[in-house]
């Protein structure tokens, strides 16, 4: 009887020592072998360990390749632990979420939590290694940050098809939710030489326009907020009858009458994002399709006065060159800012519907003009520019809407006076909206209904002497007995 407990005090001293001498040739090897030697015997050990242990584990890299794109996998992995780490993980990262005010949890990194699906028990790490070398001194450090999933080979089956493909599906849907979206511009000065340079920066987008603020006809805004989300719901249309899925939008019309609003509108209806994409600033076709590439799914790509930055001859010109052309040395300037960006009309073609355009998917491509008629026929053939949106001056459909938004009014008194001017004159949704604007506290709504009707009443004085000073000119050519073509009168006629 008295043999056992010596016996285990003899074990447990034997143990002991065997794990001190382990620890102590262990420090030795660590300290005498060279690198080599040692990585060597890591990586046979590892290599043992793998042989035995009945786990399989399968990690999710957030770059592959040429670090181009964070991988898809990777961040729908990251929206799915981010509800589910939530709950258990005991160190959570915390960033801002979808309209700034709640907070996205994830796990941090090194934390470990565990999962459960169909009875087995699965186990996600996030985990990074950083790399020692630097490439050049002033790259960051290179992080390569993973996520890395354990579970027991007997689930193999299982966890590599069932449980994954939830994981992406239920992480996708995350992450559309909780997504804040985001307004990208390529303009120049923001390119800093890193190691994830992108040719794109990008701010929150946060406009707040939408089709029900907007003043627009019923029926017409109800056939593009059809078409948008007929769009957004034919992934397997499109498929089906072998086109890209994307849609051109062209909204042309006189300034202030709702072109940039309506692309605002159309983001937040789909909840896509933004890309503005600035034609004068890109150097060439090539740098147009890398900034192509970069553009990912779920967005609207926007061409802003597509007349004003592309020449019909493919030449390039400065915004609002037309005026200034007359001026020897501005038309230099021209000149030479053409000279050093050379995107051409058939490299913007190839932009719209080359072969890389079909790339990403769920795309829409808007042109906004104030000159539809000076855009070359090819650019808005249907194919390209599927839609042709017209945005005009302000109808009475259009005010009641804009009276409703910025004085809560759905009917006045003064509403019929207005309808019978606007029948007269024309005014912009802009100008309609300025006017309805109250100008001070004291300002109400029957106050900026007149300055209203005084607006529309000061533009029909002006349209009239506008039209009685073209007919004095006509009949005095006519007296003159010239022959005088539309354009010398209207020339005349705005002297
Ligand atoms: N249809 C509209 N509905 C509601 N508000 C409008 C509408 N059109 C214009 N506005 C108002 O007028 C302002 C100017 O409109 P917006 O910038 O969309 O015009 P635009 O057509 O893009 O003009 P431009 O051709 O000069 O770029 C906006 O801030 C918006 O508040
Ligand atoms: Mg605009």
């Amino acid at each position: 009887m008295e043999m056992v407990p010596s016996t285990m005090t003899e074990m447990w001293t034997t143990m002991g020592s065997t794990i001190a001498s382990f620890m102590f040739i262990w420090a030795i090897i660590r300290q005498y072998f060279p690198y080599e030697l040692r990585r060597y015997f890591e990586k046979y050990t590892h290599t043992i360990m793998t042989y035995f242990s009945p786990y399989i584990k399968i990690s999710i890299h957030e770059f592959t390749g040429d670090r181009l794109k964070r991988s898809e996998a990777y961040v729908a992995v990251e929206g799915y632990l981010s509800v589910n780490s939530s709950k258990t993980a005991k160190r959570l990262k915390a960033e801002m979420g979808k309209d700034s005010n709640n907070l996205v949890l994830s796990m941090d990194e090194y934390e470990k939590v565990t999962d459960e699906f169909r009875g087995a028990k699965v186990w996600w790490v996030a985990s990074k290694v950083v790399s020692a070398t630097r490439p050049m001194a002033y790259y960051p450090e290179q992080e390569k940050r993973f996520y890395r999933l354990t579970f027991h080979k007997r689930y193999r089956e299982m966890i590599t098809g069932a449980y994954l493909e939830h994981v992406v599906k239920e992480g996708k849907e995350i992450k559309v939710r909780n997504r804040q979206r985001k307004l990208y511009t390529n303009s120049p000065g923001y390119k800093w030489p890193s190691y994830k340079q992108t040719m794109w920066s990008h701010i929150v987008f946060e406009h707040p326009a939408t089709f029900g603020t907007m003043a627009l006809e019923p029926d017409k805004k109800k056939e593009i907020i059809e078409d948008l989300v007929t769009f957004s719901e034919s992934k397997e249309f499109y498929a089906r009858i072998g086109k890209a899925w994307k849609r051109g939008y062209l909204l042309y019309g006189p300034p202030g009458t709702g072109k940039s609003t309506m692309i605002a509108a159309m983001a937040n209806l789909l909840n896509y994002d933004v890309y503005d994409l600035e034609l004068t600033a890109v150097k060439d076709n090539t740098e147009l399709r890398k900034l192509l590439i970069e553009t990912t799914s779920k967005s609207i790509i926007v061409i802003e006065d597509i007349d004003c930055s592309l020449d019909l001859t493919g030449q390039r010109k400065k915004k609002g060159g037309k005026a200034m052309a007359d001026d020897e040395k501005e038309r230099k300037e021209v000149k030479e800012e053409s000279g050093n960006s050379k995107v051409t009309l058939s490299g913007l073609l190839n932009f719209i519907d080359g072969l890389w355009s079909a790339c990403g998917g769920e795309r829409l491509i808007v042109f906004t003009t104030n000159y539809v008629e000076k855009l070359d026929p090819a650019l808005i053939r249907r194919g390209r520019m599927d839609k042709h949106i017209e945005l005009s001056y302000c109808g009475f459909e259009g005010f009641k809407v804009l009276a409703k938004n910025y004085l809560n009014l759905e009917t006045h008194p003064l509403f019929d006076a207005i309808d019978g001017l606007m029948k007269e004159v024309k005014i912009t949704p802009a100008d309609v909206a300025e006017n309805l604007m109250p100008k001070s506290p004291l300002d109400d709504a029957e106050k900026c209904l007149w300055s209203l009707i005084q607006a529309l009443e000061e533009a029909k004085e002006e349209a009239e002497a506008e039209a009685a000073a073209a007919k004095k000119v006509v009949e005095q050519s006519q007296d003159g007995g010239g022959v005088c073509s539309e354009n010398c009168l209207a020339e005349k006629a705005s002297e």
